[in-house]
């Protein structure tokens, strides 16, 4: 796609396309080349135009496109650099009132710095907002973005979960209440009419701890629209900004929190969608900005978009979503695990021969994602035993120091508290697992290690002694991966490996795990990403409640025959 020109062109064409008029949207599409030769019909209007809006009410139609035509907000020229790293190049991008937009682009491509300069936690070197046609000042001053009509969802939800879901509503609701006085009865009256009006099952005085992941991503995302509704801040809807919503939500709960998204759109709210799944982008956008090393690749409407266009803009290459992994000659297992029990799981038995990647799934709170947990002893197991590689554990008593020392590694779904040590360098987490008690280090290994790391693994970073917190969520996936792998381990236990991860790295993972397991290694990964498994599993356990419930092998291990062994067994408890 052509990169916009300076008069915001493409913004033209765009929000002409999202307000249903492709004839014109196209034929500004086409008049873009003239445009951008030097004609610029109407520019001089455009202040006059502006102002005029301004003293217009707004109104939204029922499609939610302004009826002024002006952006909800527009981001010309956004640049930012953090030491040699250029994070934003140069970017530009435009929402529509009452659009979903897809925000997307590899791991580091510049996304979370985006979001990050519109909720005024980074200045930015140069480039300007406009919100509702009037000019925003940048940088936005920390806690001023709900007045310009702008709410953040990240992917903690950001909850306070001993909370009810009453205090969570109202925490740090400082425009609308007062803090030393509040009506509790009032409160719980307005919470109830919210909840109803966008059919929530909420009940204010639940726990926030006691709800299912998706009843705490439907409150998160509830707050934020209700800061930014029109009577709060200028009189129009504002954005809401998901920073991924929907990782590990069952197919189900994400149709849940689609069709909340799109409640909201109808009322005029604009949402920017930030994902690594092209099926939910392709599902729940109108539009999508792509972001390639800071600088935009283009914006594409959905509807006009392939899957394979999309992946192609984003990762720069067509990727394949094929099967990779071939019949196994049966062997005797490298890894058997009898009689595991502890959290959900009861009474639990497999195996795992050498070259194999065995799949464990299920829906939320089904158990699977416990046996990687409870194997490498980071949990402790009240029952069980391991046999690896002819030597037999107790896993009631295995430490994680037991576990390395046993050929075992563990790399868990939450990288931030449990993969990697944000405050130290990407050398010190990189070799953190090779240090082993001995009291020397050698920097100068240590380094070679690092940057042979970086190498195999496409570790975007700043350099070796940057501190890992200051890596984009997908390299800190990508470190934590190459940190454990490097090692050579006999069995890898993956716990969601890829969440965050680019539709493009994710090939790369998969071919380190094809080469772990050519050279005699095994996989457990346990994935509520169904299409994962059918790209890379040889043979999947289902679980319910606990337990195995279902085995797929060989070609029976498709993403439909995975998702329907799941929701037969929610739909015989139901
Ligand atoms: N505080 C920081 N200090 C130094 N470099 C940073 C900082 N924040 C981001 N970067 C760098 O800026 C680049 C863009 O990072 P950003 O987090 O915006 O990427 P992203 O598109 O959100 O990636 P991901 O999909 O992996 O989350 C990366 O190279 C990252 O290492």
């Amino acid at each position: 796609m052509d990169r916009p020109c300076d008069a915001g062109c493409r913004d033209e064409a765009d929000l002409r396309a999202r307000s249903g008029d492709r004839q014109q949207g196209a034929a500004a599409g086409v008049h873009r080349r003239e445009h951008c030769r030097g004609w610029q019909p109407g520019r001089s209007l455009q202040g006059v135009w502006r102002r005029l809006c301004r003293r217009l009410p707004r109104s939204v139609e029922s499609d939610g496109v302004s009826q002024s035509g002006t952006p909800r907000l527009a981001l010309r020229g956004l640049t930012k650099t953090f030491g040699g790293v250029r994070a934003l190049d140069c970017a530009d991008l435009t929402i529509a009132p009452g659009e979903v937009h897809g925000l997307l682009g590899t791991n580091g491509s510049g996304k979370s710095t985006l979001i990050k300069v519109l909720s005024g936690f980074h200045a930015p070197d140069a480039g300007t907002l406009e919100i509702d046609g009037r000019a925003v000042t940048l940088p936005m001053p920390l806690g001023r973005s709900e007045a310009h009509g702008l709410a953040f969802v990240h992917q903690n939800l950001g909850l306070l979960p001993e909370a009810t879901v009453l205090e969570n509503l109202i925490a740090g609701d400082h425009e609308r209440l007062n803090p030393w006085w509040i009506n509790w009865s009032k409160e719980a009256g307005r919470a109830r009419r919210l909840f109803a009006e966008h059919h929530l099952a909420l009940s204010p005085q639940h726990v926030v701890a006691d709800l299912s992941p998706v009843q705490r991503a439907q409150l998160a995302i509830v707050r934020a629209a209700d800061r930014v509704q029109e009577h709060r801040s200028h009189g129009v809807p504002g954005t809401l900004v998901l920073d991924e919503p929907t990782p590990f939500l069952p197919q189900e709960d994400v149709r849940e929190l689609f069709a909340l998204i799109r409640r909201l759109t109808a009322r005029g709210v604009s949402i920017i969608f930030v994902s690594h799944d092209i099926d939910e982008v392709l599902e729940v956008t109108d539009r999508s900005t792509v972001l390639r090393d800071g600088k935009v690749i283009g914006t594409f409407e959905t509807a006009a978009t392939g899957r394979g266009d999309l992946v192609e803009a984003i990762v720069g290459r067509a990727v394949a979503a094929d099967r990779r992994v071939s019949a196994l000659t049966p062997a005797a297992p490298v890894a058997e695990v009898r009689g595991l029990t502890g959290a959900i799981l009861k009474d639990v038995s497999l195996s795992v021969q050498p070259g194999e990647i065995l799949g464990l799934t299920g829906l939320i709170g089904a158990g699977h994602d416990e046996v990687p947990m409870l194997i490498a002893g980071a949990r402790p197991a009240v029952a069980g035993d391991l046999t690896l590689n002819g030597r037999t554990y107790d896993l009631g008593r295995m430490s994680p120091a037991d576990s390395i020392a046993a050929g075992i590694a563990l790399i868990p779904a939450d990288r931030q508290t449990a993969g990697i040590a944000p405050e130290l360098s990407l050398t010190e987490n990189a070799t953190l697992p090779q240090l082993r008690g001995s009291l020397a280090l050698n920097h100068r290994r240590n380094r070679d290690i690092t940057a042979d790391l970086m190498a195999r693994f496409r570790v975007k970073a700043a350099s070796p002694d940057q501190p890992a917190a200051e890596l984009s969520g997908g390299n800190q996936q990508k470190l934590v991966l190459g940190k454990w792998l490097q090692l050579d381990p006999r069995l890898v236990l993956l716990d969601e490996p890829t969440q965050g991860i680019d539709v493009g790295a994710r090939q790369e993972i998969y071919d380190h795990l094809l080469a772990l397991c050519a050279a005699g290694g095994a996989v457990i990964c346990a994935t509520s990403e169904f299409e994962q498994l059918e790209i890379i599993a040889h043979r999947v356990l289902v679980f319910d409640r606990g337990r195995i419930k279902a085995e797929l092998k060989g070609a029976g291990v498709t993403k439909a025959a995975i998702a329907k062994a799941c929701y037969e067994m929610a739909e015989e408890h139901a």
